[in-house]
């Protein structure tokens, strides 16, 4: 069983600490929301797990491997996927060139996973800026469902949605987490932390100096 072990985990951003002695262990299978006040550290905690920070001090180990160790392209490609309240999608480009930006799928492929989505092929000629936020974010799910990640990093993914289109990304995180992928989902939104099966608040990792 796959597992991401934090150890001793600690963020400075010059002498401003964000969080400290973060000792936790995330298991694939699982979904965990990751809480604490606006500025607490929830994005870095992300980023840091997605390599994009490096930990002042400690370690990430991912099945007691230094994720440090993992070559950042490697680690991009097969480990860390991402879902973000903005959807991180190019604008001027259409779904298909979207989808398309890391690895090269057939069309029926990706109508196929567009569909799962909600969306039919017609969608891939669309520009992105023509969709609704609902409809970018289910793209933005075809496009991690493509890339099949062992983690997903997500980022406030129901922020900008309504009702149904929140259902629908909890629905799709769930199957992934089914699917045997780990799942952390930084959140304001108290829907998705009991929503999801492990609660985690970045402000208990704030020991005082
Ligand atoms: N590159 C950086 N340089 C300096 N400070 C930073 C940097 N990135 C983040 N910070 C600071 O670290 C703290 C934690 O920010 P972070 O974005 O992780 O919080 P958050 O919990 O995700 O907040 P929010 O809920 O508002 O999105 C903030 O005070 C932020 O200003």
């Amino acid at each position: 069983m796959h597992d991401l072990k934090i150890v001793n985990g600690e963020k400075r951003f010059d002498d401003y600490t964000v969080f400290n002695q973060v000792n936790y262990t995330f298991m694939v299978g699982r979904t965990y929301a990751l809480v604490g006040p606006s500025g607490g550290g929830k994005t870095t905690l992300l980023n840091s797990i997605g390599q994009l920070e490096t930990l002042t001090s400690g370690e990430i180990l991912l099945d007691n491997r230094n994720i440090n160790t993992i070559p950042t392209l490697e680690y991009f490609r097969h480990f860390i996927g991402y879902l973000f309240q903005n959807y991180a999608l190019i604008d001027e480009a259409s779904v298909q060139q979207n989808l398309n930006l890391v690895k090269h799928h057939r069309i029926a492929e990706l109508s196929r996973q567009l569909e799962q989505y909600g969306l039919d092929g017609s969608y891939l000629k669309r520009k992105v800026y023509t969709l609704s936020g609902g409809e970018a974010q289910r793209v933005a799910l075809t496009r991690l469902s493509l890339q099949n990640p062992l983690i997903v990093l997500a980022d406030e993914p129901t922020g900008a949605l309504d009702q149904q289109n929140r259902e629908l990304v909890l629905t799709s995180l769930r199957k992934m987490a089914d699917e045997g992928k780990l799942v952390i989902v930084a959140t304001h939104d108290d829907h998705v932390s009991q929503w999801a099966d492990d609660l985690l608040d970045i402000s208990t990792f704030k020991a005082a100096f």
